[in-house]
Parts: structure tokens; C-alpha cells; sequence
């Protein structure tokens, strides 16, 4: 796992689109063989889709062949209600791309049947091949998309219920009403988001601080689910110092110098990435300590 430590929000979303960019631009995606990406909502990725936006508009990125599926949607929200999920990704992303509206996937949580919804979406993931690269946010509690605490490890696209700490931070989105807020989501699992080629989280903030150091510091564990992600071989967190107040400085200064190493061996540039992700890769398989 890399950890990526950026001295504000901004700074580290301005990394994370530059990351994707990166990805995007060197997978070369086609029509025959487009870049599939998993997506979260929150405020947290609100200034990643702002530069991703940016790039599009300086004709430095298309997402002509990408094809998008998010992480989770309320049940029972009309789909235009201003707090859906759907209404979010169209504001803050869809609308200012050039991505194909076939192309963008999201639950439906206000289909009859929710389960057959959620194998429909499972089926439609594996179809396309699979998620090249799935951005996640995490909650306070460590819920990576809605998978609250407790939820099992292997768990796939499912009706959740949400946990009340969950419905306590989002109840700002309804005005502050707890009683506004859903209280079921349709959600992908914990393994749906590591089955991912590549997952990508971005946490900003001291209130992420505990969750921060929880999944980087000690054993994967279902009460944090976002832990899951040590054991996935290609895995990634960009956070702001704020999220990093709870861990050891022994850690923060572990993945500093790591980030720096990688620096030097790799060269900088915009993101610290120069070369080819493939040479990348061949370095983390054969000196292992650069993820
Ligand atoms: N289901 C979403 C998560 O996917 C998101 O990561 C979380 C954090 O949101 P924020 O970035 O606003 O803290 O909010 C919701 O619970």
C-alpha cells in the first residue's frame, strides 16, 4: 500500500485527478477496450471531479471510452431528489465530460426489485471486464462506499442498512435532519471495490484522523472496512496532513521518505510518476517496498 500525504485537501485531490489522468492517458482506452472506473460520492471527491473537469476542458483528457459505475445510492430518493447520488455525479461531474451517457452505470434505488439490482450491476461489472481503477472515500467509521461496520470482507453489491453514525454526517445534506436522511442505501461490497485492478482512496480531514490510522496501523478488520484494502497488491491513499494526526509519526515519516525514494529512483513529475505505470509495476514486484 502506498500512502500519499499532501499538506492540504486541495493538494491532494489535484493529485489524485492527476493520478487518474495519468492512468487514463497511458491505458489508452478505445471503444474495444474502454478504461472502466468505480467512483464515490461525498465531499471528499468534489475537488477531484473539479480538476478532472478541468482537464477534459483543456483538452487534456477524454472520457469518450470510460465507462463509470458508482459506489452506492439511498433507496427510496427520487432519482432528481437534490441529495441523490444520481443528482451529485450529474452536477459535480457527468455533465461538464464528454462521457457517454450509456457508459455511466449507477444503482437504481428505486427499483422494485433491489436485489436483482444489485446482481444486475455485479453482472454489468463483470461483463465490461471488470474496474480498472475504483476511487473510493472513506466515512468517519471507516466505511468505504455504504459498507458499515461489521460488513464482511467479501461482501458484493447489496441493500445496506446504514449505521446511525452514518446517518448522523449525512443528515448535514438534508438540512440537518436525521429524520431526512435514507436510512437503506444500495451499495458495492468491500469486495467489489478490491476485486478492482487498482483502488485509490482520498481522505481529508481530522475526522478521518482515527479511521486513517486504523486501516494503515493495525489488522484488517470488518469494524473498518476500508482495511481491507492492505490486502490488495495495488492499492493507494492520498490524504491531507489533517487526516494523518492520529497515526505514529514513525508512520507518517515511513510513507514520507517512501514517497521520496520513489522520487528519486523514478523521477518527478507532476504526481511523482514518471515512467510508465508497467515499469512501475515491475518495480513493485521486485523491490516491494515501494507500495
Ligand atoms: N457513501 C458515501 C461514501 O462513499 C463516502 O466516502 C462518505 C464520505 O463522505 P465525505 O467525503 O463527504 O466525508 O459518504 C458516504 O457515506
Amino acid at each position: 500500500m502506498r500512502l500519499i500525504i499532501r499538506d492540504d485537501q486541495e493538494s491532494a485531490a489535484y493529485y489524485t485527478a492527476n493520478y487518474i489522468k495519468k492512468r487514463i492517458l497511458e491505458f489508452g482506452p478505445t471503444s474495444e477496450r474502454p478504461f472502466v472506473l468505480g467512483l464515490p460520492t461525498g465531499s471528499s471527491p468534489i475537488p477531484v471531479y473539479k480538476h478532472l473537469v478541468q482537464f477534459y476542458k483543456n483538452k487534456e483528457l477524454s472520457f469518450e471510452h470510460v465507462i463509470t459505475f458508482n459506489m452506492d445510492e439511498y433507496v427510496g430518493l427520487p432519482r432528481d431528489h437534490p441529495e441523490s447520488y444520481h443528482t451529485f455525479m450529474f452536477s459535480n461531474f457527468f455533465k461538464h465530460i464528454d462521457i457517454k451517457p450509456e457508459n455511466i452505470n449507477m444503482l437504481n434505488g428505486n427499483c422494485e426489485e433491489l436485489q436483482n439490482e444489485c446482481q444486475r450491476y455485479e453482472d454489468e461489472i463483470a461483463r465490461v471486464g471488470g474496474i480498472e481503477l475504483f476511487l473510493g472515500g472513506i466515512g468517519p467509521d471507516g466505511h468505504i462506499a455504504f459498507n458499515e461496520p461489521g460488513s464482511s470482507m467479501k461482501s458484493r453489491t447489496r441493500v445496506k442498512t446504514l449505521a446511525y453514525e452514518t446517518v448522523l454526517a449525512n443528515a448535514r445534506f438534508f438540512g440537518g435532519d436525521v429524520n431526512k436522511v435514507p436510512k437503506l442505501a444500495l451499495t458495492v461490497g468491500v469486495a467489489t471495490v478490491t476485486d478492482a485492478r487498482e483502488v485509490v482512496i482520498i481522505i481529508a480531514g481530522a475526522h478521518k484522523a482515527i479511521a486513517l490510522a486504523k486501516c494503515i496501523e493495525e489488522g484488517v478488520n470488518h469494524m473498518w472496512t476500508v482495511s481491507a484494502i492492505q490486502l490488495h497488491p495495488s492499492a493507494m491513499i492520498v490524504c491531507d496532513e489533517d487526516a494523518t494526526l492520529e497515526l505514529h509519526v514513525k508512520t507518517v515519516r515511513y510513507f514520507k521518505s517512501i514517497e521520496q525514494v520513489q522520487e528519486q529512483l523514478i523521477g518527478r513529475d507532476n504526481i511523482g510518476l514518471k515512467g510508465s505505470i508497467s515499469s512501475l509495476s515491475a518495480m513493485n514486484k521486485t523491490s516491494g517496498s515501494l507500495v
